[in-house]
């Protein structure tokens, strides 16, 4: 049985925002990165595994329990990081912790103690004071304190350094290896490459990829910017690689080429005259979508 399922779930705000038809499903300790761009439905996806909303259309099942009929029940053993935090301002960082602690009825507040030790959190301070890493710092001990099965972590690093970034990928390794289902939407490549076990895309409500990191891992699809000197080298490369975007003014060449054919454009390049050249990183979707070559209808 999977953990976590969701059944060609619809919610439609109207003006094409929301979720449509969505299904997945993520067995018990897989670690499913949910990615996709700014408003594309994933916060929309968690409010609904949470109970926060109830499915216009389709399910949304956690341990083959309906999430909006069972939430109370289920959210015991959740954890949720959601992606705008919302802190009692007028509380210190241990006050509030405590709190939900108490409304958790947790026995012990050792786990807490090690995630404030984890990320640094000087719980004394006052919410109101904090700055915004420091917030979503304490955030994520609020989410992961009462050691629960299931985690929903929108987001999860906004805010942090990279050295808390690090502490985190950590913590969600080693909840992994304690066989946690979790989800969790991000915009960092090298979080999602060291924590996920497979990764869904979603775009405009829909979900239109799912794949595992390993397939990801063994993309061979890479892409250079060339700079050359001459007008004449670019007007030469232009007939050669036709598909390659080109800045004409920049005399610039942005190529995408699969390693197998490297030497190809190596050849070519050994006739011109460069500026430089250099391997162009990235964004996690732009990086998703060349790999799958994924549009809008897919
Ligand atoms: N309660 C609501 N009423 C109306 N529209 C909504 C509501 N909640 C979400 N939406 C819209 O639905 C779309 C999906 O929103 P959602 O927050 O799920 O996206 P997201 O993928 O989490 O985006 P982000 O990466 O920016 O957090 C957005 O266009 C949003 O404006």
């Amino acid at each position: 049985m999977n953990t976590i399922e969701i059944s060609h779930l619809t919610k439609d705000y109207g003006n094409h925002k929301g979720v449509f038809d969505v299904s997945l499903s993520i067995k018990k300790g897989e670690v499913y990165g949910y990615l996709g761009p700014n408003g594309a439905g994933k916060s929309t996806t968690m409010r609904h595994l949470m109970g926060f909303v109830r499915p216009e259309v389709g399910s949304v099942k956690i341990n083959d329990m309906e999430c909006w009929d069972d939430q109370k029940k289920l959210q015991e053993d959740m954890g949720y990081l959601a992606g705008e935090i919302a802190l009692p301002e007028d509380m210190n960082g241990l006050k509030y912790l405590k709190l939900i602690a108490n409304m958790r009825h947790m026995k012990s507040f050792a786990h807490a103690e090690e995630l404030l030790d984890l990320f640094k959190i000087d719980p004394n301070s006052n919410i109101k004071s904090m700055s915004k890493g420091m917030k979503q710092k304490v955030a994520i001990v609020a989410a992961f304190m009462h050691d629960p099965e299931i985690l929903l972590l929108d987001e999860p690093t906004s805010g942090l350094d990279p050295l808390m970034q690090n502490n985190f990928i950590e913590l969600i390794q080693k909840e992994k290896s304690k066989g946690k289902t979790i989800i969790l939407s991000s915009h960092i490549f090298e979080e999602v490459e060291k924590t996920c076990d497979r990764v869904g895309m979603i775009r405009n409500g829909k979900l239109i990829k799912e794949f595992t990191i390993d397939e990801l891992k063994h993309s061979k699809l890479k892409t250079y910017k060339v700079e050359l000197k001459n007008d004449n080298d670019v007007q030469n490369l232009k007939l050669k690689f036709p598909d390659a975007k080109f800045k004409e003014a920049e005399k610039q060449m942005i190529i995408s080429i699969n390693d197998k054919d490297i030497n190809t454009l190596i050849g070519e390049l050994s006739k011109c005259d460069i500026n430089f050249l250099k391997e162009e990183k990235h964004t996690l979707e732009e990086y998703f979508m060349q790999f799958y070559g994924g549009n809008d209808n897919v």
